[in-house]
């Protein structure tokens, strides 16, 4: 029920509009619907998605190479630069990537401390003070790096046609095309849904691969008798799921404008209430999964857990990408980023934990971003490349 409430009963945009809205230019999430609609469209074509792999696979070798010659690599952090470069080069384009890739990166951390600022929590919109000022100048220095990227682009349309980015795409779809002094928010908005989530379930599943060393050596003979075609190797698919079960912890918030009753009129939720629910909870809910504190990739694979659609209109049971109407449509592109780091790793390079004590503690999660949990102060890991 959670899930399919409609916009104008529970709204969607008003719950993430309580952590993202200062991050927004006014007035953007009154299109957010429009925008987002346009992912499915314009991400999700094959021909893109084809072409976003392609991309993944080149950032996946060059990142693993530099990662192979350092000392020890901070996995999450290393992680998130990749996700990163992988976003503004599928999302933004190839001008965004050359010319601004590193200034977006900073922006979006100065963004994100200043956003969890409880300032900006606490006060209203009207009230200056430092964090909302910072906020405006990166809001404001994102939109001129646009301006700049598009004007170049106008000089040579033609060079543009045929790109597949998704910036090229709202451009051209006559849906969108009017809505294109939005964009700059809409793609501030896009970097926080698609980065969090995305670098932890690389980074947990790297981890837990570590952990669980039995599972490398599976997934590798699963890649190589699959011709290293990531997106249809079950083995790699049943890790990254189980990552997904085990370290799911987006925060699902809506603000309600009208009454709901619940459980037959026993409760009614108000209107201007915050409501959520975790799918971290459903996600470790022994009646659901057996053993749902363990990492268990094999659960997929099993006959009856993981031939079983857990996503259906009478059990949402996983919800690592929500459900219902606001389903994520950044699941594909996600997957294809996973799937290729991973992938590319465990083909080419050995890896190891780098830390020299070996009692770190892997419980400690740090839910405090918005999407989900990393590991509170990271974990190093060593790579070295196999020999051939
Ligand atoms: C592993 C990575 C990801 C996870 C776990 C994830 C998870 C989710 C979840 C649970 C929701 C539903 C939230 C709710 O109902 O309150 C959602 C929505 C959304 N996600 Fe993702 N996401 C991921 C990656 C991405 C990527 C890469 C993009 C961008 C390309 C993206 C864009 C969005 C957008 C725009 C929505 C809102 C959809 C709507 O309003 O209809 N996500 N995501």
């Amino acid at each position: 029920m959670y899930t399919d409430v409609k916009e104008d009963t529970w709204s969607f945009g008003g719950g993430i509009g309580l952590f993202l809205k200062k991050i927004a230019q006014p007035g953007y999430f009154d299109h957010l619907r429009t925008l987002v609609s346009s992912l499915n469209r314009g991400v999700n074509r094959k021909v893109a998605l084809d072409h976003y792999t392609q991309l993944v696979g080149e950032e996946a070798d060059r990142v693993l190479e530099i990662w192979s010659k350092q000392d020890r690599v901070q996995v999450f952090e290393e992680t998130s630069r990749f996700v990163h470069r992988v976003i503004v080069r599928c999302l933004m384009g190839q001008d965004f990537y050359e010319n601004h890739v590193d200034e977006l990166y900073d922006i979006l951390h100065h963004m994100e401390t200043d956003i969890g600022h409880p300032l900006n929590m606490l006060l209203p919109d009207w009230v200056p003070h430092p964090p909302s000022r910072r906020l405006k100048q990166h809001r404001d220095r994102f939109g001129r790096i646009f301006q700049q990227q598009l004007a170049e682009r106008r000089k040579d349309p033609q060079a543009w046609k045929d790109s597949l980015d998704y910036i090229s795409f709202t451009l051209e779809d006559p849906r969108t095309a009017h809505l294109e002094d939005w964009l700059p928010s809409h793609h501030t908005v896009m970097m926080f849904a698609a980065h969090t989530s995305t670098v932890a379930s690389i980074a947990w599943t790297i981890i837990e691969l570590l952990r669980n060393p039995e599972y490398i050596s599976e997934v590798r003979k699963a890649l190589d008798a699959h011709d290293m075609d990531a997106r249809h190797t079950p083995a790699l698919l049943a890790c990254i799921k189980e990552t997904g079960r085990h370290y799911s912890g987006v925060h699902m918030f809506r603000t309600t404008h009208r009454p709901v009753d619940l459980d037959e009129g026993r409760y009614t939720v108000p209107p201007d209430w915050i409501v959520c629910i975790s799918p971290y909870l459903t996600h470790h809910d022994p009646e659901i999964y057996h053993d749902p504190q363990k990492w268990l990739p094999e659960r997929w694979l099993e006959h009856d857990s993981g031939t079983r659609n857990l996503n259906n209109p009478q059990e949402v049971a996983f919800l690592q990408f929500g459900a219902g109407c606001h389903r994520c449509p950044g699941e594909a592109l996600a997957g294809i980023i996973a799937q290729g780091l991973v992938s590319h790793l465990l083909k080419n390079y050995d890896l190891a934990l780098g830390n020299d004590d070996t009692s770190q503690d892997f419980s400690m999660l740090d839910f405090s971003k918005v999407g989900s949990p990393w590991l509170l102060g990271d974990a190093y890991i060593r790579l070295s490349r196999r020999e051939e």
